[in-house]
């Protein structure tokens, strides 16, 4: 797989802007700029005064209370504080720490500063307009409790902005998680590239607006730290995009099989028209004989084959032997009542068998609940899964948002496995491959939350797969254009909006 390293496992840099680091990514990052030659003072330097910068272009010139924490962070805050005071800022200082145990390029900075030296206290908010958070970033080890914990209690409690220096303190930069009480900002400024943590909820939520500043790191530093994780784009997946080929004809963009159910008719429906509408140059819809005029009557373009009551999982399986057929979505409406549970796993498994790649959601999903293992020693590697938080508990009750785990070690550790990719669904998608790559997705609005728009993003990635793209950029295009096209509609979306609007999204990708 080529998301973020190539086959030689070095970074694609194409991607390079995207990708996310670790805290500890970060640190040998910072390491390894300095072993190339870029002194560690000069890093610092260039960090506070990025943030010095940020801080002067949101805010006019107000009282500042610059809070310094006992490592790098805290050095970062030094700068900042200077900065400020140079440009005639008045600014407070309060340092939580031991000089001594600082680095060297930390002493240099905090030396450096020419204002006084507090001890961190609640009574210094008194006359404070702004706050910069430098206390911890990420060598973040544990938990904040303490004095530390009034203080950035007191600083939520005084509702005065706050600028979080490279990540709000108390904020796990790997995982989006509270260590602990976190200090939510109105603006964060990170260096280098973004990390897991600002983009994962609930972490973006307490970094306000984000900023990535460049300090003086060469990108080539990247190279060597095994990176598996970016935030989606199209840069990771534009040139694998399936653009219309002039001489093309619809054989070439393939032919997306999806299964019907008898009561719920709309959702199956709605991924048929996705899939259609991304490009796929035939869409089939099977679905129960008895239903067949329902979705025959709705369906122009999309071919509906009937299924026989009395022998409907031969006749799915006899529709399989049609090699034409190289992409299959089933889940979307496609019922666990009476005996239709037992047909969705059969129609499931016997689409596994034969090697097809698919899209499994929905009902699919849950299908499986009972034991899950059933599906996982069926997958093969041209299969995705589209679960919500709910569907994800059920095959992977151990990896529960109640797990206590991250978003995205749980949609890794799934992919891993199930031998999927595994989309999991949400504010922050996570979509992961069972060889540990990940993408985060950040552009999907709350007007996403809506009956249906599930189903259609099932239709969307089918759609891509069938026209030849590989299932995991696949994913990540599909989950990109479902937010794109949502922002782009704005308030009132329903789901059939989804597919009625993306047109318009498709256009400017060209
Ligand atoms: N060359 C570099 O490494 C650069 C680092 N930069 C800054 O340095 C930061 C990382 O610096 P550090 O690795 O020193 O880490 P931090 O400054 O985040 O904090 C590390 C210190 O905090 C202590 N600590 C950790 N968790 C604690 C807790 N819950 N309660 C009390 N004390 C706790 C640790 O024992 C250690 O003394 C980055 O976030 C960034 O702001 C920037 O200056 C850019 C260059
Ligand atoms: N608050 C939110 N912000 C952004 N996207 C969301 C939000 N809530 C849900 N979504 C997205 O909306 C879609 C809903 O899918 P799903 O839960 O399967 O619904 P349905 O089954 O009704 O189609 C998913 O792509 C999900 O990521
Ligand atoms: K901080």
């Amino acid at each position: 797989m080529g998301l973020v390293t190539n086959s030689k496992g070095l970074i694609d840099m194409r991607c390079d802007q995207h990708v996310l680091l670790t805290p500890k990514q970060m640190a040998l990052a910072d390491q390894e700029a300095v072993y190339l030659g870029v002194p560690a003072f000069d890093l610092m330097a260039a960090a506070g005064q990025a943030v010095a910068e940020a801080i002067m272009a949101k805010w006019t010139k107000r009282p500042v209370l610059v809070m310094a924490g006992p490592g790098n962070n805290g050095g970062d805050g030094f700068v900042i504080a200077e900065q400020l005071r140079q440009h005639n800022w008045p600014v407070t200082l309060a340092f939580m720490g031991h000089l001594d145990n600082m680095s060297a390029e930390a002493q240099a900075h905090a030396k450096a500063w020419k204002g006084e030296w507090h001890p961190l206290s609640q009574t210094l908010l008194n006359d404070a307009k702004l706050v910069v958070d430098a206390l911890f970033g990420a060598g973040l080890s544990r938990p904040i409790e303490g004095q530390v914990q009034h203080m950035l209690e007191a600083v939520a409690q005084s509702g005065l902005p706050v600028c979080a220096v490279d990540v709000p303190s108390g904020l796990d930069g790997a995982t989006g998680q509270a260590l602990g009480v976190v200090a939510k900002a109105d603006l964060t400024v990170t260096f280098f590239r973004k990390k897991p943590g600002h983009l994962l909820f609930p972490g973006r939520t307490f970094c306000g607006d984000l900023l990535v500043r460049g300090i003086g790191i060469p990108a080539k530093v990247l190279t060597d730290l095994r990176i598996q994780t970016a935030e989606n784009h199209p840069d990771l997946w534009l040139s694998d995009y399936p653009l219309m080929k002039q001489d093309g004809h619809k054989f070439h963009r393939g032919h997306v099989l999806i299964y019907g159910g008898q009561w719920m008719t709309g959702a199956s429906r709605l991924s048929a028209r996705a899939a259609q509408r991304i490009g796929a140059g035939l869409v089939s819809l099977a679905v129960p004989e008895s239903s067949w005029p329902i979705y025959a009557a709705a369906m122009l373009s999309v071919m509906v084959k009937p299924l026989a009551a009395h022998q409907s999982e031969h006749a799915f399986q006899q529709m399989l032997n049609d090699s034409r057929f190289n992409v299959v979505v089933i889940g979307p409406g496609a019922g666990l009542e009476g005996n239709d549970k037992h047909r969705v796993k059969h129609a499931v498994l016997e689409t596994l068998k034969c090697g097809r790649a698919c899209v499994l959601d929905a009902d699919a999903l849950t299908a499986f609940s009972e034991r899950p293992k059933a599906l996982f020693e069926a997958i093969h590697d041209a299969c995705i899964l589209t679960p919500h938080e709910g569907e994800f508990a059920r095959l992977f009750p151990h990896l529960s948002e109640q797990s206590g785990k991250d978003k995205l070690s749980r949609a890794k550790q799934a992919a891993r496995e199930s031998g999927a990719i595994v989309l999991l669904k949400g504010a922050d998608t996570v979509i992961a491959s069972p060889d540990g790559h990940a993408i985060i997705n950040t552009n999907a609005p709350a007007e996403l939350a809506t009956g249906g728009a599930g189903d259609v993003l099932a239709g969307f990635i089918a759609g891509l797969v069938a026209q030849g793209m590989t299932p995991f950029y696949a994913t990540a295009a599909a989950v990109w254009l479902h937010g794109e096209v949502a922002n782009e509609f704005g308030v009132g979306l329903i789901a059939e909006d989804l597919t009625d609007a993306l047109p318009n999204v498709l256009q400017q990708l060209k």
